[in-house]
């Protein structure tokens, strides 16, 4: 059993981009945050990488899941033994699949790596397959971050509704409004995915250009945008779904076909604006309008994409290092503070986050043998 009080807690993400793993540290009693410590990054080596993108879109027991895993395992245990502070662990996993709506089949979702395996490693407990149960009763499944946003919000000591908005290869956003006193009260939080981020720019510049993302948004500074691309995209029927909603990295899968016409610079321009454009029409949901937009996740570097966000918005759009996070270990983060609330019995995602029925705790927990 976990001892009462706040605990260290290490937690781990491993994000739609396939880039590596982050683990961070994070004092929490699963309700506040006291404190952040440190936080590590452990790449994927290029072959573990090609294993890891051969099995997006499997399902357990389909080829190269298994290999995926052990992948995953193995980055997370190098990773996590380096953080020894932590008595307890959470481990998101990789996501390959994500079909909440069952549009391919069975309503499910998969993140790849065994919690036990790790558990057994590491001698700690371990927290995972955070996502399942929440599927499993009816909700999406993600974004699971929200009530760790609340938290963050409280911890920055926030006084007015504001939006957290993580641009990772997929977008979402939390709407928080830290002027009530928990993350499950109703009017406290709604999520929801905004739409494809920096996966189709990453996309397009390893296709064209060989190279792993637009850095900085340079590439796309030059371009200009397509608009009737831009407007094609924006009639994806996605857009009209009301929140909570969340994707799957190939639910945009046409995106790269939409700029296939366009010289490289106005196509990186296009794709950046179609990121910014989505997370607008995502603006609409909220509740009352925020009072900034704090922006988390590789995107925030991408200056272009700024820009882009900055010019569709009415409010201030701000790396979310101007409130003290680390927009690199935000996800990481979560999971610890996630970790620490399913020990502790807390619920993880709600109507307003996941859309499932009722407050719930999702994950298992794994203890050393
Ligand atoms: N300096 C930079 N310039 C431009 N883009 C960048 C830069 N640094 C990171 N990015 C973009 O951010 C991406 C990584 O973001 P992040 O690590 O937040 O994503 P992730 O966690 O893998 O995804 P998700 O949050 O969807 O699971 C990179 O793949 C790249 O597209
Ligand atoms: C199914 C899945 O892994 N979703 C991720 C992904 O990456 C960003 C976005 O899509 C979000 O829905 C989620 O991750 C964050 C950490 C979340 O659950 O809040």
């Amino acid at each position: 059993m976990l001892k009462p009080g706040p605990v260290w807690a290490a937690g781990t993400m491993s994000g739609t981009s396939l880039d590596g793993v982050d683990a961070a540290l994070v004092l929490s009693d699963g309700e506040r945050i006291l404190d952040f410590g440190r936080s590590d990054y452990r790449p994927y080596a290029p072959a573990e990488r090609d294993i890891l993108h051969a099995a997006l879109g499997r399902w357990p027991g389909e080829d190269g899941v298994e290999a995926a895993a052990e992948v995953v395992e193995t980055a997370h245990a190098e990773i996590l033994s380096g953080l020894s502070e932590a008595s307890i662990i959470g481990f998101h996993g990789q996501t390959l699949a994500h079909d909440p709506d069952g549009r391919q089949g069975p309503r499910r979702t998969h993140q790849a790596g065994d919690g036990a395996v790790l558990a057994e490693v590491l001698g700690r407990p371990v927290v995972w397959d955070f996502r399942s149960s929440d599927v499993e009763m009816g909700g999406q499944g993600a974004p699971l971050a929200p009530f760790f946003h609340f938290a963050c919000a409280k911890y920055a000591g926030l006084d007015a509704p504001a939006v957290f908005l993580n641009l990772g290869g997929v977008g979402n956003v939390t709407w928080v409004d830290p002027r009530q006193a928990a993350p499950e009260m109703p009017g406290a939080v709604l999520a929801f995915d905004t739409g494809p981020a920096n996966a189709p720019i990453n996309d397009l510049m390893r296709i064209r250009r060989k190279l792993d993302q637009d850095e900085g948004g340079a590439l796309a500074l030059e371009g200009r945008v397509d608009e009737a691309a831009l407007q094609g995209f924006l009639e994806h029927r996605y857009f009209l779904r009301m929140p909570p909603k969340s994707l799957d990295r190939n639910d945009f899968h046409d995106m790269l076909a939409r700029v296939s016409d366009l010289s490289d610079a106005d196509a990186a321009a296009t794709l950046t604006a179609c990121a910014a454009a989505a997370v607008a029409r995502g603006g609409e949901h909220y509740p009352i309008p925020p009072s900034a937009i704090y922006v988390t996740g590789g995107g925030r570097l991408n200056a272009a994409l700024m820009v882009a966000l900055q010019t569709r918005m009415n409010c201030p759009v701000q790396p979310i290092e101007d409130i003290g996070l680390d927009g690199d270990m935000l996800e990481a983060q979560a999971f610890a503070y996630l970790a620490v609330r399913v020990a502790r019995g807390l619920p993880t995602s709600g109507p307003s986050t996941t859309g499932v029925g009722a407050l719930i705790g999702g994950g298992k927990i794994s203890q050393p043998g």
